[in-house]
């Protein structure tokens, strides 16, 4: 089903990255990187592993610093912040890494109150839990609050993953290939919440994945990153399905489109 653009502020960037370049000794990866990123949209960024996804979203979020370009993230340019100013703007920015590891020894409740606690101290226990429930009913998991991480399904565990960053209530949301290693009844329950996700919370994502279905049902536009640049970017059916670019398509040469 085609997602619908109601929710996109054209006129509002919460994301703009501006001639972006980024090296690792001579692996030069990021080489002129520019994009905006919409109020409210999904935007999904595909490309050949290596070629710098995790590094630029790395980047938007502070944690590596640009060797040249500008990021800036909610009005803020990135590199230029004190710590405690990126600290207050990082509680804005929700990541969902590939790995992000849950607290084995917590129980699921507690896994989703500790950020809170941590963050927000003036908050009383009954709020604690009202929030840790909210969350939990918005990723459809409220039955597993008392359960051990080692007790849920893979998908579970990513579910549960993503409520704890949703517990405070970001601007932005980072999914780094949200769907990998789970099979595809399970990936498109993730897709569906990504997009709840986005009805529901308001957020604007960047998606990073090599999955193609994921690409189509969550992103508002994709983003072709090859070679250290965006060589497209634009609707699925522009850019996937029916791309004129001759260095895209011989990306999707190497992919299965469904
Ligand atoms: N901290 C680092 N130090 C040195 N090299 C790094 C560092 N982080 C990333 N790289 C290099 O930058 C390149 C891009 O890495 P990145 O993880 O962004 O790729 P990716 O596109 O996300 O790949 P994948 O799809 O496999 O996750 C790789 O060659 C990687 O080895």
């Amino acid at each position: 089903m085609k997602k619908s653009s109601s929710h996109i502020n054209k006129e509002k960037v919460v994301v703009a990255v501006r001639d972006l370049y980024k090296s690792f000794g001579n692996n030069h990866v990021l080489r002129g990187i520019n994009l905006d990123i919409r109020e409210g949209e999904n935007l999904v960024v595909l490309g050949r592993s290596g070629t710098g996804k995790s590094v630029l979203i790395k980047i938007m979020a502070g944690l590596l610093k640009p060797d040249r370009g500008m990021v800036q993230v909610l009005g803020q340019e990135v590199d230029k912040l004190s710590v405690r100013a990126l600290d207050a703007l990082r509680l804005k920015i929700g990541f969902s890494f590939q790995h992000s590891a849950l607290y084995d020894s917590m129980t699921v409740g507690e896994n989703l109150a500790f950020p809170l606690q941590r963050n927000s101290k003036n908050l009383s226990s009954a709020e604690v839990k009202r929030q840790v429930e909210r969350v939990l009913d918005a990723v459809g998991l409220s039955q597993t609050i008392h359960q051990l991480p080692a007790e849920l399904s893979g998908g579970q565990r990513k579910r549960i993953g993503i409520a704890r960053t949703l517990i405070m209530r970001p601007a932005i949301m980072l999914y780094d290939e949200p769907t990998a290693g789970l099979d595809p009844i399970t990936s498109m329950d993730i897709n569906n919440l990504i997009n709840e996700v986005q009805q529901q919370y308001h957020t604007s994502s960047v998606i990073i994945t090599h999955d193609l279905t994921c690409a189509k049902a969550t992103g508002d536009r994709i983003a072709i990153l090859l070679d250290g640049q965006f060589a497209q970017i634009g609707l699925f059916e522009e850019v996937v399905q029916n791309s004129t670019n001759e260095q895209v398509k011989s990306f999707y040469d190497y992919n299965f489109i469904e």
